[in-house]
């Protein structure tokens, strides 16, 4: 990765050896690496059995949790907030774990709406729940910084899974919890 790093600082007319380009090729390598480190983790590792039995079949809502991923087209950020919600059967998550969950996804190459179903499908496989919500509002550096240049627009996508897809009154509970 370091090459092709010091291959692209190449390519836009740099001079690799001025002092300080010398170590950006590994320093880069290294920050892609850890924007990207969702490659290396699984679920299981992450979630760590913090699984704990519960008797609450009430809505669970992490919300504002801070997402960093990088767009599979341009290799540019997008920046947001997730929202997770879930009706625990049992057992609930740890709540870090949900946010690790987040990053584990996040930290890819990404589209907003893959991120989003995949974030949702591994929480209700993980919890077991009755149903999950996802919402992620994200601002994409290469609509803002490059291409269109539109700095206010905002995407929001979901993913509704379970009771949150077959009953109104979850998805309105859940929309409201967010509003509160
Ligand atoms: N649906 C979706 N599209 C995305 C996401 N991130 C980036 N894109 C879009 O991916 C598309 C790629 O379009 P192309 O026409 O192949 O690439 P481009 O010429 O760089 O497009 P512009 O961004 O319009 O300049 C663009 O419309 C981006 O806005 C995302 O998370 N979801
Ligand atoms: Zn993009």
């Amino acid at each position: 990765m370091e090459e092709n790093w010091a291959n692209i600082i190449t390519a836009i007319g740099e001079d690799l050896n001025r002092p300080g380009l010398v170590d950006t090729p590994a320093r880069a390598a290294r920050a892609f690496e850890f924007l990207t480190r969702g490659y290396q983790q699984s679920v299981d590792e992450v979630v760590n059995e913090a699984l704990f039995p519960s008797e609450s079949s009430e809505m669970v809502l992490v919300q504002n949790v801070e997402l960093y991923s990088l767009c599979e087209h341009h290799l540019l950020p997008f920046i947001g907030r997730c929202h997770v919600a879930y009706i625990p059967t049992g057992k609930v998550l740890g709540l870090s774990k949900v946010a690790r969950l987040v990053d584990v996804f996040a930290r890819r190459l990404q589209i907003q709406e893959s991120l989003t179903s995949q974030i949702a499908e591994t929480i209700m496989t993980v919890t077991g729940a009755e149903g999950v919500g996802v919402i992620i509002e994200a601002r994409h550096m290469c609509m803002m910084m490059r291409g269109v240049e539109k700095q206010n627009s905002v995407m929001k996508t979901s993913a509704m899974l379970g009771s949150f897809r077959e009953h109104q009154a979850t998805r309105d509970e859940f929309l409201q919890l967010l509003q509160m």
